[in-house]
């Protein structure tokens, strides 16, 4: 590609024909021929690498306008928004994604609608990938993740891994980081979802509803005009979120009780399963959803609705949803003692997820409710307390443990969470927690151990271990029954 190429994004010279063989915002990466995003961000200013950037060879330096840059021999070209540039230079150096594509976004159930529109497109015979917080879901693929919603130069280089791999249809989560990063800005979107919003990343955005406007960068920037907006209706911020996607001329779906595409008529939850109807177009489908947890219900309306949203026809839609599998560490059942008291891990790590998930098991309870959680360091510090007292009203036994402490003080992240949990148990080490917490279960007790979920490591300062919920529930299960 030529920096002409660039026409439209960035300020370039028609006869500008500087090769541009990669896209960067990583001083770090740059190859020679990488065209240089000088991003400013939250730790440092890109601007300051700029040098570094030219020196590894890069054909041209884009930065903020009127940002400070040391003198490079390299061009400089002055971009008024150079996240937003950068996600379109990477979309269109690397030209290619699948056709239709979706982004989910709310503070829970975005990866667990994520893989269920990614399943129900599987089962109508699409080829389709998820891409989240649990990593790409792809034919032949399976790739555990980092970034909820990758950065634009990842991004763009896996949707055209994926289109050339036959790959048609994509679901994808959009954080709150990702949207307010600009980080989909370059992605092509069929259609958006909204989920619900709560207590989330408050060491990122200053108030709650700052939060929810760069949720609403999905809706009012993102999707294109007349396109499909499938909004979960039974949250308290669903009706300013219907206002923004109407006002931004988005064709509004509800979904739930409330809901007019798809209306919950009624719903039975089970241990294991809902049974539901739903009325879709008139016509009422009943549906035994084979998950555990109420809001699983939910999440699977919203997925139904993006899949017919953009193509799907809802006979084929909703009889997919009776062979959906949980998105991994969403409820998951691990495995039960010889009494038959299930435990369940969960990656409940804010205060409404936590909050769902207990109220969720204890219809199913005959006898007490435990849990196992702790909160991650270098996270929103305001969560602790809340998440102390959801736990103490909700469950009969909480055991407070360590969750990615980071570069904080395990006890003082222990403490705050402790400070609002009078009577629970400290157990730092998250092994001996969940083993103590297993070889208390009795005959109608349940285990959630929340918070990791899917991860498969524990960060303790600058270090990760491997570490499994799965794995060590699975491990203080077999001793128990030895
Ligand atoms: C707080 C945050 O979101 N940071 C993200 C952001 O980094 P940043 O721009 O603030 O980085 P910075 O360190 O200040 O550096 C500024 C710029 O200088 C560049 N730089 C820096 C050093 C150097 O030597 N050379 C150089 O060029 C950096 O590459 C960067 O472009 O942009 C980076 C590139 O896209 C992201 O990798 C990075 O995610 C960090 C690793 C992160 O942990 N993010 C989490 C909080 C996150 O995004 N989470 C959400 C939500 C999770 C969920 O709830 O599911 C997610 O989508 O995963
Ligand atoms: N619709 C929902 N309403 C309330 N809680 C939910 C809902 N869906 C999932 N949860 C809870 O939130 C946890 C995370 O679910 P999921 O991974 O699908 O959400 P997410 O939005 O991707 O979260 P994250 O931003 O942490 O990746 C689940 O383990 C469960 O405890
Ligand atoms: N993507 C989220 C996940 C947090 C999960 C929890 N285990 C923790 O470490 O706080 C974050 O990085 O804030
Ligand atoms: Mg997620």
């Amino acid at each position: 590609m030529k920096l002409r190429d660039l026409a439209g994004i960035l300020p370039v010279e028609a006869s500008s024909d500087i090769a541009v063989t990669g896209v960067t915002s990583d001083s770090r990466q740059v190859q020679p021929g990488d065209l240089f995003f000088a991003l400013s961000g939250t730790k440092t200013d890109g601007a300051a690498y700029a040098t570094e950037a030219a020196n590894r060879g890069a054909s041209a330096v884009v930065v903020a306008k009127g940002a400070q840059i040391p003198g490079v021999d390299i061009p400089v070209l002055f971009a008024n928004d150079p996240r937003h540039a950068l996600a379109l230079a990477a979309a269109r150096f690397f030209g290619r994604q699948p056709r239709t594509m979706v982004a989910v976004t709310g503070t829970s159930g975005k990866t667990s609608v994520a893989a269920f529109t990614r399943q129900i497109w599987e089962h109508a015979g699409f080829a389709a990938a998820s891409i989240g917080t649990t990593g790409v879901v792809a034919p032949g693929r399976n790739e555990y993740g980092s970034l909820t919603t990758p950065d634009p130069v990842a991004l763009h280089r896996l949707l055209k891994e994926l289109a050339d791999a036959g790959v048609t249809h994509a679901s994808m989560e959009a954080s709150s980081h990702g949207l307010d990063q600009r980080r989909l800005d370059g992605v092509e979107l069929a259609a958006g979802a909204f989920t619900n919003l709560g207590r989330d990343h408050m060491d990122y955005h200053p108030t709650v509803e700052e939060y929810h406007q760069a949720k609403l960068r999905l809706f009012d920037t993102l999707l294109p005009k007349g396109a499909p907006a499938v909004i979960f209706a039974d949250d308290p911020w669903s009706e300013p979120t219907i206002a923004a996607a109407r006002a931004a001329g988005l064709s509004v779906l509800t979904v739930g009780r409330h809901g007019t595409f798809l209306e919950l008529k009624r719903v039975e939850h089970e241990r294991h399963r809902q049974r539901a109807e739903i009325m879709a177009d008139g016509i009422i489908y009943e549906i035994d959803l084979p998950l555990a947890g109420d809001f699983q219900i939910y999440n699977a309306l919203v997925s139904a609705g993006l899949a017919i949203a953009t193509g799907t026809p809802a006979a084929k839609a909703l009889p997919a949803l009776e062979k959906l599998k949980g998105a991994p560490g969403r409820l998951d059942l691990v495995g039960t003692t010889t009494a038959g008291a299930p435990v369940y891990v969960d990656y409940a790590h804010k205060p409404d997820a936590l909050e769902n998930v207990l109220a969720s098991v204890r219809p199913f309870t005959t006898g007490r409710v435990l849990v196992v959680f702790g909160c991650g360091g270098d996270r929103d510090r305001g969560k602790r307390p809340i998440m102390g007292e959801i736990a103490t009203r909700l469950a009969d036994i909480v055991i407070v443990t360590d969750d990615n402490p980071r570069s904080e003080v395990p006890e003082e992240i222990r403490a705050a969470i402790l400070a609002a949990a009078p009577g629970a148990i400290e157990i730092g080490d998250r092994r001996q927690a969940i083993h103590e917490a297993v070889a208390m279960l009795h005959a109608g007790d349940t285990l959630i151990v929340a918070g990791k979920g899917h991860e498969e490591g524990q960060t303790i300062g600058t270090q990760t271990l491997p570490f499994s919920d799965h794995e060590e529930v699975r491990v203080a299960l077999r001793e128990r029954a030895a």
